[in-house]
């Protein structure tokens, strides 16, 4: 489906009674160039049928609704922040609509990114664990300190998230410790250490370990710990709203508009390559 006018984008948002949802489906609201086409949540959500800003006591005028066709057909763009399963389902419908999508949920296996890669080959996708820029200037910070801290320090990920999160460690942990591998010539697979319990021998120089914690409500902590002898390096973020992934997913909305097909990041939207 293309673009009503190449100023405004029309946008669905699965997933729309969460955290996340809520949240997109204000920033929809309240921008000027791009307009909420359609609500989409899982079949026996309580919300169906409700207007997707009924949680604000306003009105947007779209209805949710768990029928994937008549949540995209008046769409340009699917912004789906929900759980692998359901993100799949949707590439799919999106890429035989020729929808375009911009994917937050986290928590993928290597065949469903396969999958997902396959719909890029259909339609163009922005899929990043992590949307907010400072994230993905962290990212960079990251690269750079990988770089230059190459031997002699141990890396370690520590992430906070609230008490709902279903995945861990975070998609955003698992992507850090990815840029850090990659800045050193190596692979992730073949350093993380996810867990330790009991006799655990001494740490291996070249792990990169991940702590996870979760409680309350907090929405994203992400540290990562350069620890050396006689120093320690640590760059850290934290988020203190939700609004960056929604401000940020609404850049990679405006980012994917002229695009047929393919597979993009945050580093593609915000111009953070080379
Ligand atoms: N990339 C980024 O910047 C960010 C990514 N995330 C990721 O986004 C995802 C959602 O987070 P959050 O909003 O906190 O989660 P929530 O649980 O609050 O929201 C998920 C929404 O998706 C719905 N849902 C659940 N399963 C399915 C399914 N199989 N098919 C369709 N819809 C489904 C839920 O419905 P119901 O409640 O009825 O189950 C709910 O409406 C997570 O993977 C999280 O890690 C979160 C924040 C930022
Ligand atoms: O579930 C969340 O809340 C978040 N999930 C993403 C992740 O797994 O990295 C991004 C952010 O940290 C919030």
């Amino acid at each position: 489906m293309s673009a009503s006018s190449p100023s405004l984008r029309r946008v669905a948002v699965a997933g729309a009674s969460g955290r996340m949802g809520r949240m997109l489906v204000e920033a929809i609201a309240a921008s000027s160039d791009c307009r909420l086409a359609g609500a989409l949540d899982i079949p026996g959500s309580p919300a169906l049928g409700q207007d997707a800003l009924a949680h604000l006591g306003r009105s947007s005028g779209v209805a949710i609704t768990s029928d994937l066709q008549a949540g995209l057909a008046d769409a340009d763009v699917l912004i789906d922040f929900t759980r692998p399963e359901g993100t799949l389902a949707h590439a799919a419908a999106c890429a035989a609509a020729g929808v375009q999508m911009v994917i937050g949920t986290t928590g993928f296996s290597e065949a469903q990114k396969a999958e997902l890669q396959a719909a890029a080959d259909k339609v163009a996708i922005v899929l990043a664990p992590n949307m907010s820029v400072g994230v993905n200037v962290t990212l960079k910070l990251l690269q750079m300190a990988a770089r230059a801290l190459d031997q002699g320090y141990d890396i370690e990920v520590i992430e906070a998230h609230h008490k709902h999160k279903v995945d861990a460690p975070s998609g955003t942990a698992l992507k850090m410790g990815e840029v850090i591998a990659e800045a050193q010539g190596t692979r992730l697979a073949d350093r993380a250490v996810y867990e330790r319990y009991g006799h655990t021998g001494e740490r291996p120089a070249n792990a990169i370990g991940f702590a996870t914690v979760r409680g309350g409500d907090i929405v994203g902590d992400h540290t990562v710990l350069f620890a050396g002898t006689g120093e320690r390096v640590e760059i850290s973020h934290r988020s203190s709203s939700r609004e960056g992934y929604a401000q940020g997913s609404l850049r990679a909305v405006r980012f994917l508009a002229g695009k047929e097909a393919g597979l993009f990041d945050m580093f593609d939207v915000l111009g953070l390559n080379g």
